[in-house]
């Protein structure tokens, strides 16, 4: 038989395997009722050996006692929003216009001295982004944009997001340093079910996903969090250290998914070539809009080929190999 350590390690391995398959695949592999039975053996093991149980544990999923403030986190690396983009290139956050659009491709074209550019593509999510940190494949922190440059620290929040992971897969090859940026939002259905149950406890509804999200991540006791079912989808990575940092975007969020976070379904971020490809997405995702499980308020356009994003550089802290097209307000928004 195991040692209490063994065990608690099994566990670990077993409830994040089958976490994984539930909130991140999809395609749980066994009963909820397997599932709780050994997570339930987790905590009864951690409550005989206290000195077994970890920051990392599947069990942290629930929340714990309140904090009575969040502390201050200085990102290494600005988390620029893509509405300064539009900011720096006078572009306010209204509705990018096309022409618009060929100026971008022409000013990218040019500054690549290239006939065509090939654009990794996403649907811009309307939800938080936050940044995580994994030092040896362990999470060990989570702090929300803030101004950009300081954010706040929403680690034991962000635990009980079942979807991000609070260890990377030992086969994977494992980063010493890694730093994911990604959305926290809440899907549509979600957030229609967290309406209904406040309304019939008499508590305060939300208005849209976006801010019962932001609700939900704002809450000093995790234990409130976990009740929330938030979602969350990774789209870049902001540092690496010890392993190979991918050359283009798309190499990125396969990586990515190989590291165990979620990302958007494959055909909802093609890459793309030139002005044509991006307006043939944005009008594509502008028809399947109403009918996806989550809200976005528009597109997302980036340079693939990282080289070629470091050539173009930022213009005051804004990418000028990336930009936000969004759709006209005017758009009902479905819930
Ligand atoms: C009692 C109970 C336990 C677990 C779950 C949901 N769930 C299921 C699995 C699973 N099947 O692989 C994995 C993680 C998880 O959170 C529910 C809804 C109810």
């Amino acid at each position: 038989t195991l040692t209490p350590q063994q065990r608690v390690a099994e566990l670990h391995q077993l409830l994040n395997r089958y976490g994984h398959e539930y909130y991140v695949l999809d395609a749980p592999t066994v009963p909820d009722a397997e599932y709780d039975r050994l997570f339930r053996e987790l905590q009864q093991l951690e409550q005989e050996h206290p000195e077994l149980a970890s920051a990392d544990s599947p069990t942290r999923r629930v929340g714990g006692a309140p904090l009575d403030e969040f502390q201050q986190v200085t990102h290494s690396v600005p988390m620029l929003s893509l509405s300064n983009a539009f900011s720096d290139m006078q572009l306010s956050e209204r509705e990018l216009r096309h022409e618009e659009l060929l100026q971008f491709d022409e000013r990218v074209r040019k500054g690549l001295d290239a006939a065509e550019v090939e654009y990794a593509t996403e649907p811009k999510f309307d939800g938080l982004a936050i940044s995580l940190l994994y030092r040896d494949g362990v999470l060990v922190q989570a702090a929300t944009r803030g101004d950009g440059v300081t954010g706040e620290n929403v680690t034991e929040n962000i635990r009980t997001v079942r979807a991000i992971p609070l260890r990377l897969p030992a086969g994977a090859a494992v980063p010493s340093l890694l730093e994911v940026r990604g959305e926290v939002l809440m899907l549509k259905q979600d957030f229609d079910k967290l309406n209904a149950e406040q309304a019939a406890r008499g508590d305060k509804t939300f208005a849209n996903p976006r801010n019962a999200a932001a609700g939900s991540l704002r809450q000093l006791d995790s234990r409130i969090t976990a009740q929330r079912r938030l979602s969350f989808f990774a789209y870049s990575i902001a540092q690496v250290e010890g392993e190979d940092w991918p050359a283009s975007h798309s190499a990125e969020m396969a990586w990515l998914r190989e590291l165990g976070f979620p990302v958007v379904a494959e055909d909802l971020r093609p890459v793309v070539r030139g002005v044509d490809g991006l307006i043939a997405y944005y009008e594509q995702v502008r028809q399947r809009r109403p009918g996806l499980p989550f809200d976005i308020d528009g597109v997302v356009y980036k340079v693939n080929q990282r080289a070629l994003q470091d050539e173009l550089g930022f213009v005051s802290r804004a990418p000028r190999w990336a930009i936000a097209h969004k759709f006209p307000a005017e758009e009902a928004l479905t819930q």
